[in-house]
């Protein structure tokens, strides 16, 4: 075991850090980089059941503060990414596939799929893509994620984990975690997803800077740090069968370090990864490396969930 050792659903993790679904991982070769890089494991583009080219561009601005899309789930088709988990070498690290059906029958459908191939890959449930026009976020409707994750724990009937949007208000983390605590077989929940239809405007040319939805998207980076650090603290105190993976605001060793107190198992980078590329991996581990080490930790487990209050 080394000092960077990180563990979700009893699979062994060298590293806690890997991708966060959209990012570097929608076509084969960007999926091997991954593969290559320092990150522990890596998860695959949301899927669909067929594929998509998702929404006009420009559809992703980096900006000072980190990032705005609206992708609109572009991907090749949940058989590309089912092709590239059977082809894939588990001793190797694990694999993430993330699901993001249009409809709970997509979503069956797909599920059911993939459960015949009977593979090691992990699956994350996203219930919380912004930017598909006319879909709300299935995590912001309470009794249609009860329903997709009482349909996705009968027909998965394993353990899966979920992507979440971002929650604001206390009831809302109290009724989600209630609602995921009633599943016993989401066994780990991702926070978060982009904080969701955000406008990002430049005054030079007194526009918004993509072009879908008039300029609204999900946005990433400095700008939501706080918001997934809250999310990630709210459900790791709530639900505490389950473990949280740790996504938003990640750019160096200090925000891995941040999730993993407030009780991140794995750390997942969105923004960062897209502007700086695979190679962020190998800085990032050596950052929270040097802050573990400086701190006397001997382990992520040390840390994980240690968060003071005053
Ligand atoms: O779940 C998603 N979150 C995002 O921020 N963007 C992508 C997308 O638009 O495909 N999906």
């Amino acid at each position: 075991m080394s000092l960077l050792s990180a563990s979700l659903l009893g699979i062994d993790f060298a590293s806690p850090l890997m991708n966060a679904s959209g990012v570097c991982c929608r076509y084969n070769e960007e999926l091997d980089a991954m593969l290559a890089s320092d990150a522990g494991s890596l998860i695959t583009k949301s899927c669909t059941l067929l594929p998509r080219e998702g929404n006009p561009e420009p559809r992703y601005t980096a900006t000072a503060l980190g990032s705005i899309n609206s992708m609109g789930l572009p991907n090749e088709g949940y058989e590309y990414y089912l092709d590239y988990a059977v082809k894939h070498d588990y001793a190797k690290k694990p694999l993430f596939m993330s699901v993001a059906g249009l409809s709970l029958e997509d979503n069956m459908a797909m599920l059911t799929a993939i459960r015949e191939a009977k593979l090691p890959a992990i699956v994350e449930l996203n219930l919380s893509c912004p930017n598909v026009p006319g879909k709300p976020q299935i995590a912001y409707d309470f009794e249609a994620m009860e329903s997709m994750l009482e349909a996705a724990s009968r027909v998965w009937a394993q353990p899966f984990g979920v992507k979440m949007p971002p929650y604001f208000d206390i009831a809302h983390f109290d009724e989600a975690a209630a609602i995921l605590n009633r599943h016993p077989l989401v066994k780990f929940i991702t926070c978060i997803n982009s904080i969701g239809n955000a406008l990002v405007i430049d005054i030079e040319r007194e526009s918004v800077v993509i072009k879908p939805k008039d300029g609204f998207g999900g946005i990433g980076g400095d700008y939501v740090l706080p918001t997934a650090l809250a999310n990630v603290n709210a459900f790791f105190r709530r639900c505490p069968d389950k473990q949280v993976i740790g996504c938003g605001g990640v750019k160096s060793g200090a925000e891995v370090f941040m999730h993993l107190l407030a009780g991140a198992s794995l750390v997942q980078v969105g923004t960062a990864l897209q502007e700086e590329g695979c190679g962020i991996f190998a800085r990032l581990n050596a950052e929270l490396a040097e802050i573990l080490q400086r701190k006397g930790y001997r382990s992520l487990e040390e840390v994980r969930g240690k968060l003071r209050t005053l």
